[in-house]
């Protein structure tokens, strides 16, 4: 009857939300010649839209997770895998990186490590000709992608005279040109100075909305707690926490085990709570935090 009551637009709709863009089953991986498990029994899945932030402390497995979640692990790098991980409700096992990376962008930490062409047009257009996107297509897609990302007119510059925030924008911009179901970004952020950073969250922050699920990991907790709408925590390649950064972010003393910080302002919420004997609602953005007070305190003081 609902669905009856739905247009066609609604019920394409309809069908993205409800079904999974990624599930990860029982996944556990070990690298050849060590003694224990970088990845142990992880668990999740990801709606269509969705995007995901991973955080844990340096050699948890999130760069790890990373590669499993786009073939490279184990078809490039060996080592023992096991369970599973379905895109788009197929499992990867039974395609090759290649077919893997039409639906799986990867955005690495370095953006000039990523860039090898001579012009920019020319860099967005090299991902799109390895998938067989026709010229007249690509020429649609380049704009759209530069559209996207800011940097309209810069077509005929070089990569390399762009600054790192720029870089990075275009690395982002081809992935964004092929099209891909699910965006991942391994630390994007980490090589720029705060400027360069902005300028990738704010992109990252447009491109909300446009159907794409995205996987991002980063040590960024202020802008992965208002960027995603999930988040894993990862310790000795097992999942700590996992659900929106209300959830996990709030968990302050789990956090604190794993050497990790919330948002600054749950963090100065739980220190207020236990410095004057205080059960204040731990928010993890500003404005939440700031209604909470508002809403407490209002004609009180
Ligand atoms: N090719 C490899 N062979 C053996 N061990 C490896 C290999 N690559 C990574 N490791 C080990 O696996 C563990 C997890 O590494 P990984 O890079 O996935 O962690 P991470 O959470 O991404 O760390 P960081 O935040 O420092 O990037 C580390 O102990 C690392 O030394």
């Amino acid at each position: 009857m609902l669905i009856q009551a739905l247009s066609r637009n609604d019920r394409r709709r309809f069908s993205i939300v409800t079904k999974e863009a990624v599930r990860v089953k029982e996944l556990a991986f070990q690298y050849p010649d060590t003694e224990e498990k970088t990845l142990k029994d992880i668990n999740f899945t990801l709606r269509y839209g969705e995007i995901l932030g991973v955080v844990g402390p340096t050699g948890a497995g999130k760069s790890t997770l990373a590669m499993c979640l786009n073939g490279l692990i184990p078809e490039v790098i060996e080592g023992e895998l096991e369970g599973e991980v379905y895109i788009k409700e197929e499992n990867i096992q039974d395609f090759s990186v290649a077919d893997v990376s039409e639906y799986v962008g990867f955005v690495f930490q370095e953006p000039e490590n990523q860039l090898s062409q001579m012009t920019i047009e020319e860099e967005i257009a090299f991902g799109m000709g390895n998938l067989g996107v026709s010229r007249s297509e690509m020429e649609v897609r380049i704009k759209d992608a530069l559209a996207q990302v800011g940097l309209t007119g810069y077509e005929k510059r070089s990569p390399l005279a762009l600054s790192g925030g720029q870089q990075q924008r275009l690395a982002i911009a081809s992935v964004l040109a092929m099209r891909p179901s699910i965006m991942i970004m391994d630390e994007p952020t980490s090589m720029l100075d705060p400027k360069g950073k902005n300028e990738v969250y704010d992109v990252l922050q447009n491109l909300k909305g446009y159907d794409m699920t995205g996987i991002i990991i980063d040590h960024e907790v202020e802008r992965i707690a208002t960027y995603c709408d999930k988040i894993l925590v990862l310790n000795e390649g097992e999942v700590q926490a996992f659900g929106t950064p209300e959830e996990v972010f709030t968990q302050i003393e789990l956090l604190h085990q794993f050497q990790l910080n919330a948002p600054q302002v749950t963090e100065f919420l739980y220190r207020y709570n236990q410095e004057y004997q205080q059960d204040v609602k731990l928010s993890t953005t500003v404005k939440e935090a700031v209604a909470t007070f508002e809403s407490e305190y209002t004609g009180k003081v």
